[in-house]
């Protein structure tokens, strides 16, 4: 009991804090840590069993993260031991690197995350996506309501999303369309092998090193399956890359080139004298995808959920989307109504409502460095070099020192000054991550999330299956364990009526 109310865990001889641990993962994970955060004041030490190598300190304290991300950036690599578990999948790509590989890679990335052209492509594939696949599944599923049991008439919302998003950054990154968001919600192959690489990869984190290393040798359990799914993977991109080779040898202008992630880099390595290799163009577009697929369709599925237990955060936002709707419709309207860019940067509420959903349910709930040199925390942690460092970015959105004692609730409001979303520090909020490795898909995340959400708005009511569990699963992203079971109605058009006039 002294040791646990010291050190946050009590820890037992040659187990450490093992059992605490274990008790952890039954119940909770990410409010266990919370809890014990909160307990000792922002952050703690973890000290596993003698023969692991679990030892890490964790943290929630704003100051000890602006340290980590920014202040002294290069003492905090994501470092060796996450390299060698996820290179065979991610192989030289920004996600995994350090150093010199990383700020390269990070440099022409961002320059073309940041060019119209990418900004128009990404724009143009999601009206795709939406208007063409999106909206008719759901429309599908209403449909299919009327003519069969009741039962029939519930669909996994989180599975239609992570399809979404899966395509629309397969084709930022390789400008191909997997086509997994269609009716009948297809298996596409590559889109299962990349889900059973990244399973495998993860796989590795909670497996000692000298076990997986084994199972790798011998192509056994879950090695076996990962060595097989990152065939299936590089046999699409070296598919892919000798196409959009050819492509580019036809001498087409370049106004017919694509802006997608894969022809940019290629066309450096058509610039410059060495370029890039076709295995560092494959893990370019592999780690584009990997932080890009999930995160954003498992941020919208928290975000639909909280709306389910907030009607008047739901009305707020509709509210303001039929806002936006009569502005054109006053301009001569008409047709069907594909919300347009500078539009949606309109939608400063939808924006907060969806920022208080991250910041309940990060969709990156804990992310770790190594420590290169010894160390101190600003809160006088001391960390030895090869520590691991944790940060609990879930536990940072339920502190009440940096969100008020009505922390817990869901109120879009707090984001707001005036009617004006205010963002917050990166190092209170950090679902984006901070500093130099700040997630570089954010500002692309939110027009994304924020198109995707008012363009079901302004057609459907989203209805939670009330006895559906909701709970978020143990992972690298922060999934619903059981999906998001929900039936979708349209909306009563006297209801969107009363809000067009309401602006008048
Ligand atoms: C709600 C949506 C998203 C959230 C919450 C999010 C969050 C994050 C976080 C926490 C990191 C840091 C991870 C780490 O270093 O361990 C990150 C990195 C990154 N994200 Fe995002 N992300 C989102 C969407 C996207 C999208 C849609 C893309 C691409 C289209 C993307 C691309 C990236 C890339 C390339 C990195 C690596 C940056 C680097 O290491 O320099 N993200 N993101």
């Amino acid at each position: 009991l002294r040791q646990k109310k010291r050190r946050g865990l009590p820890n037992w001889p040659l187990v450490g804090m093992l059992p605490s641990l274990v008790f952890g993962i039954k119940e909770n994970i990410y409010e266990w840590l919370t809890e014990i955060l909160q307990g000792q004041n922002g952050t703690f030490t973890f000290r596993g069993p003698w023969f692991t190598n679990l030892n890490c300190v964790v943290t929630s304290d704003p100051r000890n993260l602006e340290y980590l991300l920014k202040t002294n950036f290069p003492n905090f690599p994501k470092g060796d031991y996450f390299r060698g578990a996820v290179s065979d999948l991610l192989g030289d790509g920004i996600f995994g690197a350090d150093g010199d590989v990383w700020r390269r890679q990070r440099k022409t990335a961002s320059l073309e995350f940041h060019s119209a052209k990418f900004r128009r492509m990404t724009a143009d594939s999601l009206v795709d996506l939406v208007h063409a696949r999106l909206l008719p599944v759901l429309e599908d599923s209403i449909i299919r309501a009327k003519s069969a049991a009741a039962s029939s008439s519930t669909i996994d919302l989180q599975e239609i999303l992570l399809r979404l998003t899966f395509d629309n950054v397969c084709t930022i990154a390789f400008g191909v369309d997997p086509g997994c968001l269609s009716s009948g919600l297809p298996e596409i192959p590559f889109a299962r092998a990349f889900e059973d690489a990244t399973e495998a990869t993860i796989a590795r984190f909670v497996t000692p090193t000298l076990v997986w290393k084994a199972m790798r040798f011998f192509g056994i359990g879950s090695e076996g399956v990962l060595r097989k799914s990152i065939t299936e993977v590089d046999d699409f991109a070296r598919e892919v890359i000798r196409a959009r080779k050819m492509e580019l040898s036809s001498g087409r202008g370049p106004e017919k080139i694509g802006s997608d992630l894969l022809t940019v880099f290629m066309g450096l390595s058509n610039g410059e004298k060495e370029g890039f290799s076709e295995k560092l163009l494959r893990d370019v577009c592999v780690n584009l995808i990997l932080p890009g697929r999930d995160t954003s369709s498992v941020a919208l599925s928290w975000f639909f959920w909280l709306l389910s237990g907030n009607p008047p955060v739901e009305e707020k936002i509709v509210e303001e989307i039929c806002g936006i709707v009569r502005e054109r419709e006053e301009g001569g309207g008409g047709g069907e109504f594909i919300f347009r860019a500078e539009e949606v940067k309109k939608m400063e509420y939808l924006h907060a409502a969806v920022s208080e959903a991250l910041r309940l349910y990060p969709s990156v709930p804990v992310d770790h460095k190594e420590v290169l040199e010894d160390d101190e925390f600003p809160d006088g942690t001391k960390l030895k070099k090869g520590t691991k460092v944790v940060y609990a970015i879930y536990a940072m959105g339920r502190t009440e020192s940096i969100w008020g004692e009505d922390y817990r609730e869901f109120k879009p409001e707090r984001w707001l000054r005036d009617g004006r979303f205010m963002s917050e520090s990166a190092y209170k909020f950090t679902a984006f991550n901070g500093g130099p490795r700040l997630c570089l898909g954010k500002d692309f995340a939110y027009y994304q999330m924020k198109f995707v959400a008012a363009s079901i708005l302004y057609r459907y009511r989203v209805v939670v299956d009330e006895n559906h569990p909701v709970v978020p699963k143990m992972a690298l992203t922060m999934y619903m364990k059981y999906g998001l079971k929900v039936v979708i109605r349209r909306r009563d058009p006297l209801e969107i009526e009363k809000y067009l006039k309401l602006q008048s």
